[in-house]
């Protein structure tokens, strides 16, 4: 498939400004936790352009920025000051909250979340540690509501198509893999969430479900953790990971995470290259997908056959099922999220067992690495 400029262009210009739909007769009224960076593209705009969804309200700290965010973004109902989460959990006209907290409060916010009734969009990773995600997905079932982990890539298509090539058969079976998220070290300031022990930080928790999730999913099994070498930012504060996994029949697999790649040229000025492939080598050829995090940028998934012969594909929207082309990772998930709410089959799903797998996996990494697992959560129900 050729990639024509202008269509490439005209769709990413449809991605990051949906069409704002009208609703349908009782959507599903959703709350934001945290005026946060993510939550424009990972919530808002696939609301803008879902029927049956509406974001209703939104809570943050700081009166002013709440207010602008809920000004810029359309949100009637803002709520700040030390208890607006709560103040939002509180307000019984909300179906379903998406928590966008620092990794280090999503347990304490999904509890109560789901203690006021409410289902659950979690931003990854799940929680500080496994023990803490089996305490979430119990308290989710108990209350018979909806608990997630967002890992967008699980809901694209591009990413069901990589593993589909790869279950056709024809590659025979999968004999290694390998999974990287490698960012620029300016992606992010210096007094990011992701540089603080305390809020749960760390490349592993932040770019580490990508990878770990990645080879996964597209080898449909779950490693055990041989080896872990870290290196660190700060105390206890890994900048770069690398883990050697065992999959289901032997398959080794390497996962490498750095959130502090060097830039290049004047002062390493100018961004590196990122590495944001997932590369699975079969017995007759390979399947490499470049940009798998955010396929709905830019992505390419290349098969090469042993011998040489290569093929490039890039998809948008499924064969069957819905979708659009201009749709992102995140208005996918939001799809099967309502999908799910409303008693419907959705095209695809993260488990409870997903999640807490992959916690696991990163508990051990940290353990194998010599590094502490990230701080349990203080708060008890
Ligand atoms: N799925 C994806 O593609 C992505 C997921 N993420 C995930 O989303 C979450 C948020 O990340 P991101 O948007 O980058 O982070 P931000 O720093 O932009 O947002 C964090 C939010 O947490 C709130 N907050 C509450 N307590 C604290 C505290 N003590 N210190 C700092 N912030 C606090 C802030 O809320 P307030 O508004 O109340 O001030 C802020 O809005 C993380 O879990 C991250 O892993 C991030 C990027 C991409
Ligand atoms: O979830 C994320 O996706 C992309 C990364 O650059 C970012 O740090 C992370 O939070």
């Amino acid at each position: 498939m050729s990639l024509d400029l202008f269509s490439f262009l005209a769709r990413l210009r449809k991605t990051n400004n949906p069409p704002v739909v009208e609703k349908g007769a009782n959507p599903l009224r959703f709350g934001l936790l945290g005026a946060a960076k993510i939550a424009p593209d990972a919530i808002v705009k696939p609301i803008q352009c879902h029927e049956d969804a509406v974001l209703v309200a939104v809570a943050a700290r700081d009166q002013r920025r709440v207010e602008a965010f809920g000004r810029k973004w359309g949100i009637p109902k803002t709520y700040d000051g030390s208890n607006a989460y709560q103040d939002l959990l509180d307000n019984t006209e909300i179906d379903a909250v998406y928590v966008a907290l620092p990794n280090a409060l999503h347990y304490e916010w999904t509890m109560k979340a789901l203690t006021a009734g409410k289902h659950v969009l979690c931003e990854k990773p799940i929680a500080n540690n496994e023990e803490e995600a089996h305490k979430m997905f119990a308290l989710a079932q108990e209350k018979n509501l909806l608990l997630i982990e967002t890992w967008q890539p699980h809901f694209h298509p591009a990413v069901y198509r990589t593993k589909e090539i790869i279950e056709e058969g024809a590659l025979g079976k999968i004999v290694k893999m390998e999974g990287h998220l490698c960012v620029w070290s300016s992606t992010f300031g210096k007094d990011d969430i992701r540089f603080k022990y305390g809020l749960g930080g760390g490349a592993l928790m932040d770019l580490g479900p990508y990878p770990i999730n990645l080879l996964r999913y597209l080898s449909s099994s779950e490693p055990t953790v041989e080896s872990a070498t870290t290196i660190c930012r700060s105390k206890n504060i890994d900048k770069r990971v690398k883990a050697h996994l065992t999959f289901a029949e032997s398959i080794p697999a390497v996962v490498i995470v750095d959130s502090g790649m060097d830039g290049w040229g004047p002062l390493q000025l100018l961004p590196p290259w990122p590495k944001v492939h997932g590369r699975v080598e079969c017995e007759n050829g390979t399947v490499e997908i470049f940009n798998y995090p955010l396929p709905s940028l830019y992505h390419s998934i290349t098969v090469t056959l042993t011998g040489g012969k290569a093929g490039t594909e890039r998809v948008w929207k499924p064969q069957d099922g819905r979708g659009e082309g201009w749709w992102s990772a995140y208005r996918y998930q939001l799809e099967a999220f309502i999908d799910k709410v409303r008693g419907r089959e959705p095209q695809a799903w993260r488990t409870a067992e997903d999640s807490i797998n992959s916690m696991r996996i990163i508990d051990a990494i940290y353990t194998k690495s010599g590094l502490p697992l990230r701080q349990t959560s203080q708060f008890e129900l």
